[in-house]
Parts: structure tokens; sequence; C-alpha cells
């Protein structure tokens, strides 16, 4: 189970638990108060005008929201929402058919927006920017451009990969949102939250020891909030403690940092066969058996952010934290790989 924990916690199908603890409002919401503080004006000032809300960017690592932002966003416009995701809509006509089934002041949500096909990207601009879409019917000599009028709607795009993006289609958002990983005070209240939703005894330090070993994501914090419970019936009375969280984590190899079997693996890989780096992601995936894009997108940033990788243009490199993490002697200072 331990192995692939995060990347089942990450790239899984909504699941009804998932649903039932997503913060219905503002209110609700824990962390990223600059991003809640903007929305909120935002929709504040839509509503106070009778207008519709401008397009807004959501981006981020997975895990962190950007969902359960778009939710949030329509309740409080009073609008409907309407789901999809790039690799869902295929075709021009997809795009076609979302488009022409909104109502004025709906919500579109596009997840994985840096998905979309180039060629279905541009019948956006106009829809975004004019509210209007030029669709070309049949083809040869009989394919002629129809135009389309819109009713006036906000596009929320949500995105793990916000360079992927294209200038063009980023300059025509209005509000454009980076969300960060949380603090383990906002884990340990997203995480009391939760289990007060389910009704699971918890003790203060036992959701302070789960916030820490989460990856500064409540995705993941809900998803080590559901094994603990099950430990804590199994093994104890059900309740949940600090010590019993940590027996529970250790169970399934997530450590103190919070890092998984993948994780570690990934490191003792850059350090033991490629001599510490600079190692090119493919590589890298191919040393350790798994997909590169679920190693950039899911497993780097965060060993990124706590200071064992780091991304150079030549590939990437094992830094001192990452050979003490894994108890690996530190290479001579000569040996040292350079950071250019
Ligand atoms: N600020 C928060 N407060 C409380 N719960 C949160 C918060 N952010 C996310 N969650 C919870 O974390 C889970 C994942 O959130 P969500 O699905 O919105 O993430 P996401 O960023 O859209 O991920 P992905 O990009 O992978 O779809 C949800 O169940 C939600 O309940």
């Amino acid at each position: 189970m331990s192995e692939n924990f995060y990347q089942q916690t990450t790239t899984a199908p909504e699941s009804s638990f998932e649903v039932s603890l997503r913060p219905p409002a503002f209110s609700e919401f824990i962390g990223q108060e600059k991003v809640k503080e903007r929305l909120l004006l935002m929709v504040e000032a839509a509503t106070n005008r009778g207008d519709v809300l401008d397009h807004v960017l959501l981006s981020g690592p997975p895990g962190l929201g950007k969902t359960t932002l778009a939710n949030i966003i329509s309740k409080a416009s009073d609008s409907q929402l309407h789901t999809t995701s790039g690799p869902q809509i295929e075709k021009a006509g997809d795009l076609a058919g979302v488009l022409t089934n909104l109502q004025k002041g709906d919500v579109l949500f596009i997840d994985e927006i840096h998905r979309l096909h180039p060629a279905i990207e541009e019948y956006l601009y106009p829809a975004m920017e004019d509210f209007r879409l030029d669709i070309i019917i049949d083809s040869g000599p009989s394919a002629r451009s129809i135009q389309l009028n819109l009713p006036r709607f906000t596009l929320v795009g949500a995105t793990t990969r916000s360079g992927m993006l294209t200038a063009p289609l980023r300059s025509r958002f209005g509000l454009v949102n980076r969300l960060d990983y949380y603090t383990h005070d906002e884990l340990s209240q997203i995480i009391e939250r939760s289990a007060g939703l389910l009704d699971i005894p918890i003790e203060p330090d036992g959701a302070l020891e789960i916030a820490s070993r989460s990856r500064g994501t409540p995705r993941v914090a809900n998803a080590l909030l559901r094994w603990v419970r099950d430990y804590a019936q199994v093994k104890a009375d059900g309740r949940i403690t600090g010590n019993l969280a940590d027996k529970a984590l250790a169970m399934i190899d997530i450590d103190d940092d919070g890092l998984d079997e993948m994780d570690k693996r990934l490191l003792e890989a850059i350090i033991y066969k490629f001599q510490g780096g600079p190692v090119g992601l493919g590589s890298v995936a191919v040393a350790v058996g798994e997909d590169a894009s679920t190693l950039e997108e899911v497993h780097e940033p965060f060993l990124i952010l706590q200071g064992f990788l780091q991304r150079t243009p030549r590939g990437r490199i094992a830094l001192p934290a990452a050979y003490e993490k894994i108890g690996a002697p530190p290479p001579p200072p000569g040996e040292q790989p350079s950071l250019l």
C-alpha cells in the first residue's frame, strides 16, 4: 500500500469520501488566505454590479483545493457549475457542446487546462473574450464558418503545470492564482474539521502528527486520516492520539517528513545510480520504475520544497539533506555536482 500511497491519493478519481469533506464556502476553506481574499473581492464586486465574474486561473500541485475552490466560486456567485477537463475535450465539437450548454453567469470549470489541444485552445480565445464561438462546419469546398453567440460565462481553469499554459490563454484570465502548500497548522485544522465531519475522536497532537506527514496537501491529509482512523479502530479504542498516529503512519512507511517509499527510492536512485546527479528525469523514471509525469507533478515539487532535490537545466541533483535522509555518506566537497 505505502509505495503508491501518494499516487493513489493524488491522481485517483474523486471518491465520495473526498466530496463529503469538501468545504462548501469560503468561510470553511482553511488557508490560502491571499487567494481567498482576492476571490471573495471579485465575487462581491461582480455581485454588486450584477455582472458575471471574470475568468479565473488556479494553479498548483494536485490536491491543494483547486476543484474545491471552483465549487465555492460557483456557489458564492449563485451560479451553476459545469465541470470538464482538458483531455476530455478532444474535438472542437466537444468544446462547442460544452459552451452552448451554458446559461448566463454559469461557471465552467476546466481541470488540467494545460492539456487542451492547441487547435481547440484557439476556439476558446473568442469564447472567453467576446463570448463568441466561430466554428467550421463541413469540409472541402462546402466548408463554412458559422458564428454562435454565447451567454456570458466564467471560465475557471485549473492546472498543475502553469508553465505549460500558452501565453495567449493565460492572458485571457482576469485573475491568476497560485495555490501554495499548506502549513502544518493549517493542515491540522483541516484534519480536525474532517475528523469532526466523520465523527472520529482526535486529540490535537494526533491531528498535528498527521499534518506534519501530509506533504502540505489537504488531499493527502484526509487520506492519511482515514488510514489512521482504521488503525485506531483495530489496534486501540478508536481515539487518535499523537503516539497512535505515529505508529499507524510508520506501518505504511510514511516517515517523519511525509516521504514515502517512492520519494526515497527516487533520492536513492539519484545518489547511488547517478552519483548524485545531474540526471535527466527520463533516466530517473526508468531507474525507479515510475511514470516521469507522476515523478514531476507529485513527488518532485515536495522534495524540492523540502530541500532534498534541485532541478537544474542539466538535470536533477540530490542536495545534502537527501544524503542525510537516506543515510548515504555525503560526497566529498570536490565531487559535489555543480549546480549550473
Ligand atoms: N483549504 C481546504 N480546507 C479544507 N479541505 C480542503 C481544502 N483544500 C482541499 N481540501 C480537501 O482536499 C481534497 C482535495 O481537494 P481538491 O479536489 O479541491 O484538490 P485539487 O487541487 O482540485 O486537486 P486536483 O488538481 O488533483 O484535482 C478535497 O476533499 C477537499 O475536501
